[in-house]
């Protein structure tokens, strides 16, 4: 598999670019947007365009290689990671970015093996980023190599999190509460780009310390936990354990430092997980 880990690489790399290419245009015009999971919960007919694209033509290259798409588990696919060559895909990461025209939109295609990600590409569409990751092989941002931050002083940070689209009064309330405990540390700013795949390149370019969220996807996080760690940062659960990709908790920063002072402010709750939830519900 080795040596095959770069022809996946490369591939991930030009179907991101093209996918890329589709948002862009799509953004130039109208879009219908629909709902999923609740009235926020935002999908577009480019997220599933995007989503059939990619995995047509992976299916091409790759027939044999399985897939988790979020529009294809929408759709009623099952979100089961085996130890099968498994491409994770979210075709538009930031949705909502993308129906506003809010600057912040990626497509996010990780590649596993054994249940262990081993190539890692986002694509910041309106940046023109390609931030690319292969296990043991560094981090790339258009060809410069990725670094984190080197910042071990929680209040000289900038922490990254997203309110996510549960609107649920309990669970906004757990949201709201790990975001004022982290301010009020104090950190110099709390941000959020709407998108995880970004926030995540984010923390792999040493712009912010770190970034945690509860309640995002696999597909959200599965290309940039590969290019964060890569980078030298760490990828931990929210409770600063072991990550588990499906259990839709996650906490990357750039040093142990950091993550110790996070996870204390973190208003802990499980979501179902990933393999476990009625997509379609
Ligand atoms: O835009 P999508 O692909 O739906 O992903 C978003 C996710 O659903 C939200 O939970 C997160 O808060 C956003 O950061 C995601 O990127
Ligand atoms: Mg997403
Ligand atoms: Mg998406």
């Amino acid at each position: 598999m080795a040596d095959s880990l770069q022809t996946v690489m490369d591939y991930a790399v030009a179907v991101a670019r093209k996918a890329g290419e589709v948002v862009q245009t799509a953004l130039a015009g109208d879009r219908k947007v629909m709902t999923k999971s609740s009235a926020v919960d935002l999908v577009t007919q480019t997220d599933q365009k995007v989503e059939k694209l990619i995995i047509q033509s992976v299916k091409e290259k790759f027939p044999t290689h399985r897939f988790i798409g979020e529009e294809s588990v929408a759709a009623g696919e099952a979100c089961e990671l085996t130890n099968e060559p498994t491409w994770i895909i979210d075709p538009i990461d930031g949705t909502t970015n993308f129906v506003h025209s809010f600057p912040f939109v990626a497509v996010s295609i990780g590649f596993s093996v054994n249940k262990q990600v081993e190539v890692g590409v986002v694509y910041s569409c309106l940046e023109d980023k390609m931030f690319t990751a292969r296990r043991g092989r560094g981090a790339f941002c258009n060809g410069e190599p990725l670094q984190v931050s080197e910042q071990t002083d929680v209040h000289q940070s900038i922490i990254a999190t997203e309110f996510g689209s549960n609107r649920d009064p309990e669970v906004v309330d757990k949201i709201f509460c790990s975001m004022k405990n982290v301010l009020k540390l104090p950190v110099h700013g709390v941000r959020s780009a709407g998108t995880a795949a970004i926030n995540m390149c984010l923390v792999a370019s040493g712009c912010v310390e770190a970034y945690y969220e509860i309640g995002m996807h696999v597909w959200d996080i599965a290309a940039g936990s590969l290019i964060v760690s890569e980078a030298g940062g760490l990828v931990l659960d929210v409770d600063g354990g072991q990550v588990d990709l499906m259990s839709r908790r996650v906490l990357a920063a750039n040093n142990r430092s950091i993550a110790e002072k996070i996870v204390k402010e973190i208003v802990l709750f499980r979501p179902p997980r990933d393999d476990a939830l009625d997509h379609k519900q």
